[in-house]
């Protein structure tokens, strides 16, 4: 497929160079943009830019031109106009609080990571905008069904650009908009920002439900009512009840409850043919977000009052050692209730 070009080219830093963070980078060159990739791993920096590969998360994917990698921060930051996190959720805090020095004046920062902090409960954004000093109209956020190594082979992708500021929101998508690359622009970043982490906590109930051999029904049936947990805790929150149907709720929740490529899922799966949560981490190799975000998100659940069954069997069988066939049973005993949204628990 052939690739857009921006008008006038787009300074982006993007932060951690793994999956996601070198796809993404790759997008925003193949958008048109100036990027430097910032990673914390020299071999991995020293390979993108001797080999246009990143051979250790992305094997097989030659990276575009425009996109070079180092692991110095305050170079790849140096006059950055967009400032992309990509790091996994609970190191986001103490990684980019020592960067804020190198910012460049009237930087908008957008976070792709899909979780909830430990300890604060707060999401990435929330997190991105404390470390860094910066208003919340100049934080976005990306989310939406996007498997990293798809995207990273071309295969036409949509996602959502959420901001507070409208201007923010679009100046984002240009910068990212490629001829395999779709960004939709929204406002609800409360509701874009829980579907993307909660969907991680779903994703997990259904890989273990497919590895302890159940099929499709009850695959139909956790991410249905996982939606329906997803869209009562966004809005108690204060979300917009359509994200949820849109491709940052329901189209990632599809994606990442159903793709062997998911992270998520595969870990639920080994939990669910039996593995110990330390074997399923180390087998599954990146990053599981839902694993640590789970208790986040029940937390955060709990303090505005709504009842999240499936995130609390998670948690329980991840955590506190229940077996997945009492957290199977234990959700079809709950009492019984009328199905929609608004019914209660
Ligand atoms: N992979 C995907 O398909 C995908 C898609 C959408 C969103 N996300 C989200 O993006 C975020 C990053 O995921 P990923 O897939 O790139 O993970 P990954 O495991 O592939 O890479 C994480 C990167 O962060 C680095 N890292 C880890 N701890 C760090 C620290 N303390 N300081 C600096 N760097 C650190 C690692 O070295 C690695 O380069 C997650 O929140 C994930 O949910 C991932
Ligand atoms: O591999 P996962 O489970 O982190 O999912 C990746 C993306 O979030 C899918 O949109």
């Amino acid at each position: 497929m052939s690739t857009t070009t921006h008008p006038s080219p787009v300074t982006a830093a993007v932060l951690g160079s793994g999956a996601w963070g070198t796809t993404f980078a790759a997008v925003l060159a193949d958008a048109g943009c100036e990027v430097r990739l910032w990673g914390r791993n020299a071999d991995v920096a020293a390979d993108v830019n001797a080999t246009r590969h990143n051979s250790a998360y992305l094997p097989g994917i030659e990276l575009p031109a425009g996109l070079t990698a180092t692991t110095d921060a305050a170079a790849a930051l140096a006059g950055a106009q967009l400032v992309v996190v990509a790091i996994p959720s609970q190191s986001a805090r103490a990684t980019l609080a020592p960067l804020r020095e190198h910012l460049a004046e009237g930087a908008v920062a957008v976070s792709l990571m899909k979780g909830v902090e430990l300890s604060t409960d707060r999401r990435m954004s929330e997190v991105v905008a404390e470390v860094w000093g910066l208003p919340l109209d100049k934080v976005a956020v990306v989310s939406g069904p996007n498997l990293a190594r798809e995207i990273a082979e071309h295969q036409p992708t949509a996602t959502v650009v959420s901001a507070n500021d409208p201007e923010t929101a679009r100046f984002v998508a240009a910068a990212c908009s490629s001829s395999y690359f779709r960004p939709y622009t929204n406002s609800d970043v409360v509701g874009v920002e829980l579907c993307g982490a909660v969907k991680n906590v779903i994703a997990l109930a259904v890989g273990i439900a497919q590895g302890r051999g159940f099929g499709y029904n009850t695959t139909a049936t956790v991410i249905t009512r996982g939606l329906v947990e997803i869209t009562r805790l966004g809005l108690a929150l204060g979300a917009d009840a359509e994200t949820f149907s849109g491709l940052a709720g329901m189209g990632d929740l599809v994606a990442t409850c159903t793709s062997p490529l998911s992270r998520n899922h595969t870990l639920g799966k080994h939990i669910g043919q039996g593995m110990s949560l330390e074997e399923a981490v180390a087998a599954t190799g990146g990053t599981a977000e839902g694993v640590k975000s789970c208790r986040s998100v029940l937390e955060l659940a709990q303090k505005v009052g709504v009842d999240m069954p499936i995130t609390a069997g998670v948690v329980a069988v991840l955590h506190e050692g229940m077996p997945v066939d009492d957290m199977a049973r234990g959700l079809l005993a709950r009492p019984q209730k009328s199905e929609g949204v608004t019914s209660g628990h």
